[in-house]
């Protein structure tokens, strides 16, 4: 096909590049990122599709390190701490910290969705003077980054920071939107749309909450069998049913599900999830993500009668406080971390991990930063 004066469409890689990383200034901390993994908000930043994508910058924020430096003013964490930055800072002051109402901090949310740092406004990574974005004020993947004070939780240094990385993101928002957003109780019957990472930390939630069954939803089959590990109980593939996907669990679950979480990013099955819920009481939780220009849509009358639909970011997770206690509990063997690494890979293989993210037996690729 003639491609002249058309829109070519094709594949372009991410480059590793020296950069320059200026030190930290006061309240900001530099990190030497050890190891990171790759989550799919990653791809959708780079795909063009977020609405705060700025380029060119540094992504990632799934990751583990150690303090390298500190600027002025950083009292709670030194040299030679173990870190995992948190793209969901806690500064313990502002109005949303002090609330009790959410695990949101405003401190410096403005200054990290603009990919600069709160002091001067800038960056702190540069190419012969030319400045490079952050990204989600975390940039891991890159060798060393610099953070805010308030984005980054101190954690044992004995646990493995090749594992723990997965507690920066996608571990932890499923395990919050299950017991801290929608707060399951004993004996629940939860749905669970798509099985990544975020939906196994959903059922590996929900199953640690006592849920009776745990039905989990997903266009690959394949996902099922390894689901089974993770605490779910059921499974069922829309392609299978001429139905609508609410319709038949509406009919499986006597009237409907107490809680559904949507773990893809599409909005036309946020709405099967919502009305997948049981009339009166059943409650859905948004943890995907979906691109600019999506919008939600259901018929009021669904929340009139008594469904509540909810969003979750990190999981209601707060940070700095309750990153240290998940690593507690992994080193407790309380909660699983190992099981979601499918791949290990180097920082020059970053092309092909972002590739195998598109592989069906692919959860968590962890790219180790310095070999
Ligand atoms: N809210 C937050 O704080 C937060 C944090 C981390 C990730 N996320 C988002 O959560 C989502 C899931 O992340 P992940 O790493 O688990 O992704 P993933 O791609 O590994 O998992 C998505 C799963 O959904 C399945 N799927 C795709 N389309 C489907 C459909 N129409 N019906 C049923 N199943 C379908 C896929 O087969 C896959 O198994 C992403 O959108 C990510 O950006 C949100
Ligand atoms: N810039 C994006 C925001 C996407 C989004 O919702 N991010 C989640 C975390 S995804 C982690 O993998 C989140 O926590 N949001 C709350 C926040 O960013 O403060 C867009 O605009 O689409
Ligand atoms: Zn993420
Ligand atoms: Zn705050």
């Amino acid at each position: 096909m003639a491609t002249q004066a058309q829109v070519i469409t094709c594949k372009v890689s991410l480059v590793i590049e020296e950069v320059e990383v200026a030190p930290p200034q006061a309240g900001e901390v530099r990190v030497k990122v050890l190891f990171t993994a790759l989550c799919h908000t990653d791809a959708y930043t780079w795909s063009g599709k977020d609405p705060e994508g700025l380029f060119p910058c540094i992504l990632g924020h799934e990751a583990a390190g150690i303090v390298e430096s500190v600027g002025e003013g950083v009292t709670e964490v030194q040299p030679g701490d173990h870190v995992i930055p948190c793209y969901q800072a806690e500064c313990k002051e502002c109005k949303f910290c002090k609330s009790g109402k959410t695990n949101l901090c405003g401190k410096v949310r403005l200054a990290t969705g603009v990919g600069v740092m709160l002091n001067d406004r800038q960056s702190r990574f540069s190419i012969n003077g030319k400045p490079i974005y952050h990204f989600m004020g975390t940039s891991t993947f890159s060798q060393y980054t610099v953070v805010h004070d308030v984005s980054v939780a101190k954690i044992d240094p004995k646990a493995p920071l090749d594992k723990v990385c997965l507690l920066g993101c996608g571990v932890p928002t499923g395990l919050g939107a299950v017991w801290n957003t929608a707060k399951v109780e004993p004996g629940s019957i939860v749905a669970v749309f798509g099985l990544g990472t975020v939906g196994l930390a959903v059922a590996e939630g929900a199953k640690a909450a006592g849920a009776s069954r745990i039905i989990g939803i997903d266009i690959d089959s394949k996902k099922f069998d390894r689901a089974k590990s993770f605490g779910v109980t059921e499974f069922i593939n829309p392609k299978d049913h001429e139905k609508p996907i609410q319709q038949v669990i509406v009919d499986l679950t006597d009237g409907g599900v107490d809680y559904s979480f949507e773990c893809i990013g599409n909005v036309s099955v946020m709405r099967a999830a919502l009305e997948c819920c049981h009339k009166g009481w059943g409650t859905s939780v948004i943890v995907g993500v979906a691109a600019s220009g999506q919008e939600i849509s259901t018929r009021p009358f669904q929340l009139v009668t008594g469904r509540v639909w909810k969003g979750t970011a990190f999981g209601g997770f707060k940070s700095r406080s309750q990153v240290p206690w998940l690593v507690d509990k992994y080193m407790k063997k309380e909660i699983k971390v190992d099981e979601y690494v499918t791949h290990n890979m180097t920082l020059a293989d970053i092309n092909k991990a972002f590739d195998l993210m598109h592989d069906g037996g692919c959860l968590r690729v962890v790219l180790d930063m310095h070999i």
